[in-house]
């Protein structure tokens, strides 16, 4: 379909350029080819402007004749289809129809002038199934011959005109020959533009008798004269030179021409040199024609041309020829340059981009992209060689990293070569930040031939350019700081131009181009590698954590072989809610985690071996740090109470098998590591845990699960290991969730939804139920200490301030002012724990009640602290307030103690 289309402009384009009828019925003939595709035969009748009459020369009837199908058509002045005309309609004689050719019909297309008065052509087509895209394009036909008709009128009036004056020799004396101007507007439809030019040059050359003829074009934003033909010579790359050094530069501006006599010896030179490339000689004569844009007024060429034949001398007549020549041609001619700059620009972004796309692939390899970038550089400008030096600039150094296609590597025994940053081209274009194009080495002061002597290369003309690194952090690269947010990262060194006798100023302008790219790659690359390097060191230091994290191997053997203790043998009552865990000594509790985990099945049900276990949970211990309140101790109580849970509630028939699993090994490692401050104050305080997690929220529970998992992935520590995969990983997905939803704000902003379940009851076939129990119940465990006894929760009530309150001396010696909690001076204990108690710890045993009946005691046990706190704030009102340390509070609590005002025999027995 398109090629059809494109032939048929061509075709249409074809007329716009006769000068004759003749021409005229050859072109409309061509077109009705390109129009209909299976045409049998065609016949053109055109007017004849002398005689008025349609004829068609060389038909057997040369006349139209008016009868049948074409009086028809002529009469209607309308198309006319006839499927099969009787032999006796004179249109068969004219298309020369046989009978047998049924198939076949015939249409008369009449072509009236623009005005649609006066019959200028009839069409006559056979043919076989025409469609209504034929029709219409006939119509368009049409049109354009009505167009040609009207030209070539004007032609005919003006060249009677010209014959009546016309004197003996029209060329010689310098009359324009409207023919072959016409002839060479015809012929000017060519989309390429040095085949464009070349027609022009032609023409020139011809009507001045030149031997050579040159245009030189103007390139505006460059302020260049640029030469793509020189005499009928097509340069492969174009000739570029600035303006104002050329002789003929006075032309653009002063739009008066110049002739060989009005320049210097200099210019006569550099006009010698120009035409070096066709086989000219000596430069006898020349004449230099400003040419005017129609529509800009300025100059965008000039025409010159030498040597006129004979040994004459170019004359007015000539310059006359030239201008009149460039009044038809001019138009074209720029439009076209627009449409191959604009066409050139297009290639150039695409191959670009293409560039950089493959640069891209490329960034996490610095050497691989490095001998891609030169490899591109060379393919880029034609070079010969490239080199690619990276500036140190701590050194002060130019390091090359790429040279001659090999990239430095030790193992291919190749060692980098360096030089100093200042010194020999690369050093100047490193050091200035500029463009180097040396077309003779040999002759630049700062050319080294060392190196060429010593290889053996020779260095003809170099291309050096730097490779910036523009506004980007710069101390992620060691590049040489050029001011501005502009540096200097590398410098690229092209050398010796392949077919060409140095690089020019497009290649210039490549470079420049590339460049961008080579230091955006470039930077990229390297922030790459030392991002990748820092994750390296970060899993190293890790593993040095892990590694003087080692448990106490005597401690791990004897726990090894001893076999797991009844559960009961640690304490009878350890299965009941009132049961304090914290009474356990410390020495204790590595072997009451083992029955923890014996007693619910679970080392049977998820083979665990039992040198895992004791290795991972004396990790855990010993991943925990020594904060007055989130210590190891509390990760044991919050563990117990899920045991206690999974007693007295029988939580393992709502969650599945290994929900259970990851809520209990969760409670072990839900504050891995915590250091005693609160996620607020990672954030305010700009810690390392907050820079890694911030953006993500609950900071201090993503550290947690980060530790929990370090522990998982030590040699031997995985008690995960024998699961199956799909157990597997969603034993790991819940033990990340549940951790997480150990922040209290994950537990706030899902009680709504806790509180809905309560109200619905438990659907174990609703996933979400399972999430917001398996969230209910680790919570639940976090904060247990408030299910017991009055001594318990007194005792966490004075650790918790004590770690409190050291947070917020820690926050005013920062210069914040601390949350009232945290303020040893402002907080009044019962109140808090009141608030707390009531807002948070009693909804939540609430919900716990109402979801599993048989935990109403532990409500009942929270409600008897708040209600012993109410009593507190009570005595506390009749007593002197503690001033500037609310800490004193548990001093006035014990001396309380001692007067059994408040005390359910729990007494001193809590160790932790
Ligand atoms: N007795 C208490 N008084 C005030 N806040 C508490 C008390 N017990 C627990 N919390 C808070 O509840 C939080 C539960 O999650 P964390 O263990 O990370 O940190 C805990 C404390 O911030
Ligand atoms: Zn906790």
């Amino acid at each position: 379909e398109t090629v059809e289309i494109h032939t048929f402009q061509d075709a249409l384009l074809q007329l716009s350029g006769v000068i004759d009828l003749d021409g005229l019925r050859r072109a409309v003939e061509e077109a009705i080819g390109t129009i209909i595709p299976n045409v049998h035969s065609t016949a053109v009748y055109l007017l004849d402007l002398d005689s008025r009459q349609l004829r068609c020369h060389g038909n057997p009837l040369p006349v139209l004749p008016d009868e049948g199908l074409i009086q028809e058509a002529v009469s209607q002045r309308q198309c006319v289809t006839r499927p099969r005309p009787p032999p006796e309609d004179p249109v068969c004689r004219v298309l020369q129809l046989s009978q047998c050719e049924e198939e076949r019909s015939v249409i008369c297309y009449p072509v009236l002038d623009r005005e649609g008065s006066e019959l200028l052509a009839i069409l006559l087509i056979s043919c076989s199934r025409p469609t209504q895209l034929h029709y219409d394009n006939l119509s368009l036909l049409g049109k354009h011959i009505a167009t040609c008709y009207s030209r070539l009128k004007q032609v005919q009036m003006q060249q009677d005109g010209a014959m009546s004056h016309a004197p003996a020799h029209r060329q010689d004396s310098g009359t324009i020959d409207t023919q072959a101007i016409l002839q060479l507007c015809a012929d000017l439809y060519d989309q390429d533009a040095p085949a464009l030019q070349l027609k022009v040059i032609r023409y020139l050359q011809k009507v001045t008798r030149a031997e050579c003829c040159l245009l030189l074009l103007v390139a505006d934003d460059t302020a260049e004269f640029f030469c793509q033909l020189i005499g009928e010579h097509v340069l492969e790359e174009e000739v570029r030179f600035p303006i104002d050094q050329s002789c003929l530069g006075h032309v653009v501006t002063s739009k008066k021409p110049v002739t060989l006599e009005d320049l210097d010896s200099k210019g006569k030179g550099e006009l010698q040199s120009l035409v070096l490339h066709v086989q000219l000689g000596e430069i006898r004569s020349m004449l230099c024609i400003p040419v005017e844009s129609k529509a800009a007024g300025n100059i965008v060429a000039l025409a010159c041309v030498f040597n006129k034949r004979d040994r004459l001398k170019f004359s007015s007549a000539d310059e006359s020829q030239i201008r009149t020549c460039f009044t038809y041609t001019s138009t074209v001619l720029t439009s076209t340059l627009a449409v191959q700059k604009e066409r050139k620009l297009k290639l150039e972004t695409q191959s670009m981009l293409q560039i950089a796309k493959n640069l891209f692939t490329h960034l996490d390899d610095v050497s691989v992209l490095l001998r891609e970038i030169m490899q591109e550089a060379r393919n880029l400008t034609h070079a010969e060689r490239c080199s690619l030096f990276l500036v140190d600039k701590g050194r002060r150094e130019l390091v090359a990293k790429v040279f001659d296609g090999v990239v430095a590597d030790e193992s291919e025994n190749m060692n980098e070569l360096r030089i100093p940053i200042d010194q020999g081209i690369a050093g100047h274009v490193a050091t200035t930040g500029e463009i180097l194009n040396i077309k003779d080495a040999y002759s630049h002061p700062l050319f080294y031939s060392g190196v060429d002597h010593s290889t053996g290369f020779r260095t003809r003309n170099i291309l050096c350019f730097p490779i910036k690194n523009e506004g980007h952090d710069s101390d992620v690269i060691g590049s040489f700081l050029m001011g501005d947010n502009e540096e200097i990262v590398g410098v690229a060194e092209l050398c010796n131009k392949i077919n060409g006798p140095c690089f020019s100023t497009y290649d210039e302008e490549l470079a420049q181009a590339f460049s961008i790219y080579c230091g955006i790659s470039l930077v990229h690359s390297l922030l790459y590698k030392k991002v990748a390097d820092a994750q390296h060191r970060s899993k190293l230091s890790n593993e040095l954590m892990m590694y003087h994290m080692k448990v106490n191997e005597d401690e791990t053997a004897r726990l090894i072989v001893d076999k797991i203790p009844e559960i009961t043998s640690i304490h009878p009552d350890v299965s009941v809610f009132s049961f304090t865990p914290r009474v356990i000594y410390d020495d204790q509790t590595i072997p009451c985690c083992l029955a923890m985990f014996e007693d619910m099945g679970m080392i049977n049900r998820w083979r665990i071996h039992k040198e895992t276990l004791v290795k991972f949970v004396l990790m855990v211990k010993k991943g925990y740090r020594d904060p007055p309140y989130h210590n190891w101790y509390h990760a044991f109580s919050v563990s117990h109470f899920c045991y206690l849970l999974y007693k007295n509630l029988r939580i393992d028939q709502l969650l599945t098998d290994v929900e259970l699993f990851a809520l209990f090994v969760a409670c072990l490692c839900h504050d891995l590591d915590h250091r005693g401050t609160n996620n607020a104050f990672q954030v305010s305080s700009k810690s390392v845990l907050a820079a890694l997690y911030s953006s993500e929220g609950s900071v201090l529970e993503r550290h947690h699960f980060a530790q929990a998992m370090c522990i998982l992935n030590t040699e031997g520590c995985n008690i995960f290991e024998n699961l199956n995969k799909r157990d597997y990983e969603q034993a790991l997905d819940l033990f990340q969730e549940i951790i997480l939803a150990t922040d209290l704000a994950h537990h706030l902003s899902a009680v709504k939804d806790l509180e809905t379940m309560a109200k619905e009851g438990y659907d174990k076939s609703n996933p979400r139920c399972h999430t917001l129990l398996t969230c209910l119940l680790m919570t639940s465990c976090d904060l247990s200490d408030q299910t017991k006894g009055w001594g318990t929760t007194k005792k966490i009530a004075e650790l918790i301030y004590q770690e409190f309150f050291r947070q917020g001396d820690l926050e005013k010696s920062m210069g914040y002012r601390p949350h009232e909690m945290m303020d040893r001076e402002k907080a009044f204990i019962p109140d808090l724990q009141i608030s707390f108690l009531e807002n948070i710890a009693m909804p939540l045993y609430r919900i716990l009640g109402d979801l599993l009946p048989g935990s109403e005691c532990v409500y009942e046990a929270v409600k008897a602290n708040r209600d012993t706190w109410m009593q507190i704030r009570e005595t506390a009102k009749h007593k002197p307030i503690t001033h500037g340390n609310s800490f004193d509070f548990f001093k006035m609590l014990d001396e309380d103690d001692d007067m059994s005002l408040v005390n359910n025999g729990e007494g001193g027995k809590v160790n932790h």
